[in-house]
């Protein structure tokens, strides 16, 4: 008997583009979400756009301002939606703001509207949250946006380090995909072909485009946007992370751990790309063009670029199996010489 089943949860409306925030009051009126929502970002985001954005929306809605993420701010948006009686939330911002949207809506049972106004990475579109607490970090799964409005011209003025990390959270979707396919073959966890080819061809694109990736050009935010957007679905499809997360972003919960926001995540989860590919196929594989793509879109390519030394990066990639139960090509872990060789090899360390 046939008995498989799949439910693949994506968001409605995906708006990017030029000035497209002007569009955002109709973009929450084709959702047909009932009532008021509450807006949740962080100072800046808020400075730039909270006004035109709260224009669009109507009724003077609330806003909650998150400083630092966690769950005490996922808490403090949940009690401000109660007190003021909203019905949806509304993200704007980086991921944080984002993040702790999307967590709170998944706590209330609401629905969310996603405004990034940089592309730091594929959370900004995702059904994932990643909270920090302590020195830990969960990545919880959390319903995706109910729409996406990015407007490019917003996120093309954002610090360009925020893009370059976005494209290397694109670049990072190899050797997710290889450690998916080697997860699959050696320990028979579910795969999708679909999600895998998806996030495969989302990082083949970026790379293929990397030369016209460039700072202060509208076109760079939407190419990548739309990348990350891409990105999104295939974890959607995949109903998990995997097809965009796999030892490289081991290699970068690993270092968030030892030292909290010294470095982007995209370009922590970059670096771990270089090493990772290194892992797969050795000396002759793809960790050349991984790096080749970085430096060339001016993504960090080595640890002093991360701001971390030699034997931190050494430290996190031998302990980074044991971030999750997820099976990569770092297995049940990798000796120290190993991890040297390949940190070595690439010009890592
Ligand atoms: N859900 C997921 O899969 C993932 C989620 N995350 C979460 O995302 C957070 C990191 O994301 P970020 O975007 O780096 O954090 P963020 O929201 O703190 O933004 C980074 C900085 O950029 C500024 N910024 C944002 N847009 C701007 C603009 N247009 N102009 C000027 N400044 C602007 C913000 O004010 C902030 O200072 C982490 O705290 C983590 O919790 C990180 C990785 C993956
Ligand atoms: O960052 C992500 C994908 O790019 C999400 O992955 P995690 O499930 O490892 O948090
Ligand atoms: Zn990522």
């Amino acid at each position: 008997m046939f008995d498989k089943s799949t439910w693949i949860k994506l968001p409605r409306n995906v708006v990017v583009g030029h000035d497209v925030l002007s569009d955002l009051g109709a973009v929450v009126d084709d959702l047909s979400v009932a009532g008021r929502p509450l807006v949740v970002t962080s100072p800046t985001p808020n400075r730039l756009v909270g006004d035109r954005v709260r224009a669009q929306l109507g009724s003077n809605p609330a806003t909650v301002t998150v400083e630092k993420a966690g769950f005490d701010a996922v808490e403090r948006v949940v009690e401000a939606a109660k007190a003021e009686e909203a019905t949806y939330l509304v993200g704007l911002g980086g991921g944080k703001p984002i993040d702790t949207a999307k967590m709170a809506a998944d706590r209330l049972g609401f629905g969310f509207v996603s405004i990034p106004t940089a592309a730091s990475h594929d959370g900004i579109v995702s059904g994932r949250s990643s909270i920090p607490e302590g020195d830990t970090r969960h990545s919880v799964a959390a319903d995706p946006p109910l729409a996406v409005v990015a407007d490019t011209e917003v996120v093309a003025a954002a610090p360009w380090e925020l893009t370059t990390a976005g494209c290397a959270d694109i670049v990072s979707n190899y050797t997710a995909v290889e450690d998916w396919k080697l997860a699959y073959r050696l320990q028979n966890v579910e795969y999708s072909e679909y999600a895998g080819a998806l996030s495969r061809m989302t990082a083949e694109m970026l790379v293929e485009n990397a030369d016209s990736i460039k700072q202060g050009l509208e076109e760079s935010a939407w190419v990548v946007v739309k990348a990350l957007v891409s990105s999104g679905v295939a974890m959607s499809i995949a109903g998990s992370s995997r097809p965009a997360s796999g030892a490289e972003h081991l290699f970068s919960h690993r270092l968030d751990r030892i030292a909290p926001d010294r470095a982007l995540h995209g370009h922590q989860v970059g670096v771990g790309a270089i090493l990772v590919a290194y892992l797969h196929e050795g000396e002759k594989g793809m960790w050349r063009n991984i790096r080749d793509a970085l430096a060339v879109i001016g993504a960090p390519t080595t640890a002093a670029d991360l701001g971390f030394d030699d034997e931190t990066v050494i430290e996190a990639l031998t302990t980074a199996h044991r971030i999750r139960d997820r099976y990569t090509i770092l297995g049940n872990g990798i000796s120290e010489a190993a991890a040297r060789e390949a940190a070595t090899k690439t010009g890592v360390i």
